[in-house]
């Protein structure tokens, strides 16, 4: 378990973490997530031990951050913002040094870097010295020294910045394959992340959290949540006839062969409307049930703060 309590950080008079208390259970996936300068790599070095908080109170499995930091920076893999540092050594080089300062030694040393190199899928670049890595390479050997000693608990800051697509679809698959029994907390601004891989998000802007939910809870506050998209040709009569069913908050034209049909309030709209379809042998092409949209929901939920 990570305990946070009344978590605060103020350079100056700024305050760039404001009274943040979370708790995050073993299994679970936290996406941490905000608008540039909202304070969540202020809160990822907290939580590592890398800043003093100005006040409040981390705790990891039981560990309090400051006042036992051995005992529970041995709990922790930490992919810090940017790149590793020591650009001067092989990328061997660093995961041995690596895993040497996380105690691995001997035949457990050497399975452990060979298992993690194929997982991080580093191959490749093991003989080149990390300067002349290019970003999405110098991401995974960040990584990599992350999950070096399998930690209980893995912080990523931004796993996926600088990765392409493909990339980004591995780290995914790795984070979700050793999320079982760990504790991951994943700070991001890319929301697709958080569908993907999270399964819970905390939203913060300005330093506070604005809230505290499920991906799918998330999703269902969009506007778009449970809308359905007709593809048919249509006349001011289809529009009327869909804006007369009680379901039905309102119609947007979005082509003259595309209709959006938004759902009132905890209204289901696709039985009404195939039947509406059916009775009056509309031509529609395809019909869409809409997931709704993350983006959408954090706009409307970081403006508003
Ligand atoms: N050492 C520092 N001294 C003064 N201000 C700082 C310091 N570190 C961070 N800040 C400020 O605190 C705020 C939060 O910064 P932080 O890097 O935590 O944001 P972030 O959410 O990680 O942003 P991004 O998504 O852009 O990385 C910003 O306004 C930043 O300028």
């Amino acid at each position: 378990m990570i305990e946070i309590h009344q978590l605060t950080r103020r350079f100056g008079d700024f305050c760039a973490v404001d009274r943040l208390s979370f708790s995050v259970a073993p299994g679970e996936i936290l996406g941490f997530l905000g608008p540039n300068g909202a304070g969540k790599s202020t809160t990822m070095k907290m939580l590592t031990g890398f800043l003093t908080p100005t006040e409040g109170s981390v705790k990891i499995c039981g560990f309090d951050i400051e006042k036992q930091p051995l005992e529970a920076k041995r709990l922790i893999g930490y992919l810090p913002e940017g790149a590793p540092s020591y650009n001067d050594m092989t990328v061997l080089q660093f995961l041995d040094f690596m895993a040497d300062m996380r105690g691995l030694a001997g035949e457990q040393k050497s399975q452990r870097l060979k298992d993690v190199i194929a997982q991080v899928q580093l191959d490749e670049v093991l003989h080149k010295t990390v300067d002349t890595l290019s970003k999405g390479f110098k991401r995974r050997v960040g990584l990599a020294q992350a999950i070096m000693h399998d930690p209980k608990v893995l912080i990523l800051d931004e796993p996926t910045d600088g990765l392409d697509p493909n990339q980004k679809q591995q780290v995914r698959e790795l984070i979700l394959n050793m999320a079982k029994d760990k504790i991951i907390i994943i700070s991001t601004h890319i929301l697709e992340e958080v569908t993907a891989v999270c399964t819970r998000a905390i939203i913060i802007a300005h330093g506070k959290l604005l809230s505290d939910d499920s991906p799918q809870d998330l999703l269902a506050r969009s506007p778009r949540h449970g809308a359905v998209r007709l593809q048919m040709a249509h006349t001011p009569e289809h529009v009327a006839a869909l804006k007369s069913l009680s379901s039905v908050r309102d119609v947007e034209h979005l082509s003259a062969e595309q209709l959006l049909v938004l759902p009132r309030y905890g209204a289901t709209l696709y039985a009404d409307i195939s039947e509406l379809i059916k009775k009056e042998k509309w031509p529609v092409g395809e019909m869409f049930a809409e997931q709704g949209r993350l983006d959408d929901v954090f706009r409307e939920i970081t403006l508003r703060a």
